[in-house]
């Protein structure tokens, strides 16, 4: 059982923002209809592509919203080729059936790396420095200039990128405090700390690694900065919302701090920005990266491996592992059966009906799954009743979605 109903050569994946080849390679093997665009696209121009498109692909500045899924008549999967899910409509995909796949770990390395290069280069203020040779400036001064080693490093968010930030920021010879609403191993040496301020106040370098949540957006405002220790240093690659840029720069201007490193914005521009302003811009040892921290051969091949198998696993198979917002579930195929796949809304009875219709056939294999909005049941029925079954289940009221595997 390696094929669908609809044929794999009818079905077309729309990818967004430049997402490696190794996923387009494999999508291509599989034989489906692959459409990659480097940019992202705003709403309306999504809106008129997504009619068709049986998977959508982004990393970070597609906003997938609720119109948009509104308009996916066909949509079975989106890929979020990164780490974030946060700029998909989870909620709304979940009710339509839609799973949200993403890759949780393949760009943290990458993040981590680019954190402890940010560490030194605002230590050394190497920005501004070559800035100035650039612009035919020599100045060449160790004032306020350090080395990392026995420095502070507060890290926010101990998850995946937070923790591996820790070994590294040790092996350069700097101690770690670290801060979490979860409860979290710590590693080597490093100090989990009672509260945010407590490590505001102790740290040399701050830096973020929380996800865009309602509790984390603005978590980073006057107070906290005000809290920091005077002379000390601001990094954010989370996400652009976390921080209040207005205090940020004014700290940054007031020689509060001396220094920032910021990779994500509130809004994002286009690959063009040259009408994009930020407050940051003309700010001391301010470095600012677009949005680049997963952003290396190395993660970006291992993502669109990743996330274009588990949508070739959920299309192929119906197995759901690793979807962030639907019930996950996966049967081993079996060649000599049709499999039944249905989502529905998680209603009272609605099993009962499901399972009304499938007794009255021989079913070899069923395994059933749900979340609050949504229930997501594979069976796997004779093949000749699996035309009956689908036509049957389909019209149940709470059916979403069905689809048979052959
Ligand atoms: N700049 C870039 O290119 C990239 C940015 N990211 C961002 O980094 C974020 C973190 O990534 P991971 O470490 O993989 O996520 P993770 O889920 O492994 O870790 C996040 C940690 O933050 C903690 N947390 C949540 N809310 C918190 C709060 N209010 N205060 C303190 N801790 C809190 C969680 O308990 C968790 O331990 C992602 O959600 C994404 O937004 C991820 C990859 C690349
Ligand atoms: O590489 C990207 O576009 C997004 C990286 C990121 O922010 C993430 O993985 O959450």
């Amino acid at each position: 059982m390696d094929t669908t109903s609809f044929p794999k050569d009818k079905i077309k994946i729309l990818l967004l923002e430049n997402i490696h080849i190794a996923a387009i390679k494999q999508f291509e093997e599989q034989g489906f209809q692959v459409e990659s665009i480097s940019s992202s696209l705003p709403e309306d121009k999504i809106i008129e592509k997504i009619k068709d498109v049986h998977v959508l692909g982004l990393r970070s500045k597609t906003k997938v919203t609720e119109k948009i899924l509104s308009e996916a008549k066909r949509l079975l999967a989106i890929g979020c080729f990164c780490i974030g899910t946060d700029q998909v409509d989870l909620i709304e995909a979940e009710k339509k059936g839609v799973p949200v796949f993403n890759s949780p770990f393949c760009n943290s390395r990458s993040v981590a790396e680019l954190i402890i290069c940010e560490i030194i280069t605002l230590s050394r203020k190497l920005g501004d420095r070559s800035t100035e040779m650039h612009n035919k400036i020599w100045r060449k001064e160790s004032a306020n200039c350090h080395e990392i080693r026995g420095k502070t490093l507060g890290i926010i968010g101990y998850g995946h990128i937070g923790s591996q930030l820790s070994v590294l920021a040790e092996a350069m010879g700097m101690s770690v405090l670290y801060y979490d609403i979860a409860r979290r191993l710590p590693l080597g040496n490093s100090k989990m700390c009672p509260d945010m301020k407590s490590l505001l106040e102790n740290s040399n370098f701050v830096t973020l690694h929380v996800p865009d949540t309602k509790e984390t957006v603005g978590l980073i405002g006057e107070e906290e900065i005000n809290t920091m220790k005077k002379g000390s240093y601001l990094l954010n690659a989370s996400r652009g919302k976390v921080v209040q840029i207005p205090h940020l720069a004014n700290a940054l201007r007031s020689g509060h701090l001396a220094g920032a490193a910021v990779d994500v914005y509130p809004e994002e521009p286009s690959a063009n920005c040259k009408d994009w302003e930020c407050e940051l811009q003309k700010c001391p040892n301010t470095i600012l990266t677009p949005h680049i921290g997963g952003s290396t051969e190395e993660a970006q091949e291992a993502i669109g491996l990743e996330v274009s198998d588990l949508i070739i696993q959920f299309i192929n198979s119906g197995a759901s592992a690793g979807s962030v917002n639907f019930p996950e579930i996966t049967l081993p195929v079996s060649p000599s059966t049709h499999r039944i796949l249905n989502i529905h809304n998680n209603k009272p009875g609605v099993l009962r009906d499901i399972n009304n219709i499938l007794s009255e056939f021989n079913v070899s294999a069923q395994v059933l799954s749900t979340r609050k909005q949504i229930g997501y049941i594979i069976a796997d029925v004779d093949s000749e009743a699996s035309k009956e079954i689908k036509k049957k289940i389909s019209s149940l009221p709470n059916s979403i979605k069905t689809r048979v595997l052959y």
